[in-house]
């Protein structure tokens, strides 16, 4: 599903972020990528979806080898991914409804399937009686779960959030974890950045640490493993 093998990230001011990584993720698996601040965590993520290009090594994601992808085929790479990000990235002129079907409009699906296809997501997010509103009229949480239904409403297979929860409180983060579970358990793999030692202790999935670029622990059913 993913496959890194030897992956190096140097940016153009001569920050390495990523040095020498290699790691396999299976479809379906649930982990939680954590580490100190700076430690490379949203750059081993970005180089996923192609946000970043790796410096050298290889990396491999739902069959599709990412170096050798012309510019013109990461839109179909990307169909593949979901993103959420901490600050959720809601377009903030459009309902709730809008912002989940905007994403299928891109791809051009047809526009019978799409209202069946957002309310269906907007129950899995339990945000059917939100469709109409704007995001400012949305909690945090509830945002939260609107990015994750835009994020979710194409089917990718694979789902990354990067610090999800990071502007949310201790409860509405749970609410955002177990939304996060149902996702992850019709099959689609998670992937999570998190400084969240609570979430990770609690959830006792796979824990990938990168500490100065490199993996520096990878467990099953894993720990936060820092103080905070
Ligand atoms: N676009 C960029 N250009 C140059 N350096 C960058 C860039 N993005 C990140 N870095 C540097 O790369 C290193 C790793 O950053 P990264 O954002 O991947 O860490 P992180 O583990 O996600 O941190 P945090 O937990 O604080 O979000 C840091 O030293 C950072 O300053």
């Amino acid at each position: 599903m993913i496959v890194m093998k030897d992956v190096y990230k140097t940016y153009p001011n001569g920050v390495t972020a990523i040095n020498g990584i290699s790691v396999n993720i299976d479809q379906g698996e649930f982990v939680y990528i954590v580490g100190p601040s700076g430690a490379g965590k949203s750059t081993f993520i970005k180089l996923m979806y192609r946000e970043e290009k790796p410096t050298k090594g290889t990396i491999i994601v739902n069959n599709k080898n990412l170096s050798e992808l012309k510019e013109k085929e990461i839109p179909y790479l990307r169909r593949d991914i979901g993103v959420v990000f901490q600050d959720f990235k809601l377009l903030p002129k459009l309902t709730v409804y809008e912002n989940v079907a905007f994403a299928l409009e891109v791809i051009e699906e047809p526009p019978r399937n799409i209202r069946k296809r957002v309310m269906e997501v907007l129950d899995i997010v339990g945000l059917k009686n939100k469709a109409r509103s704007a995001p400012s009229e949305l909690s945090g949480g509830e945002q939260q779960r609107a990015a994750i239904a835009r994020a979710i409403v194409n089917r990718p297979k694979i789902l990354i959030a990067d610090e999800p929860t990071g502007n949310l409180d201790p409860e509405t983060s749970m609410v955002i974890m177990d939304t996060l579970e149902t996702i992850n358990s019709s099959g689609t793999t998670i992937l999570m950045a998190t400084h969240s030692k609570s979430i990770v202790n609690a959830m006792k999935k796979r824990v990938i640490a990168i500490e100065n670029g490199i993996i520096a622990r990878d467990e099953q059913r894993g720990e936060y493993g820092y103080e905070v």
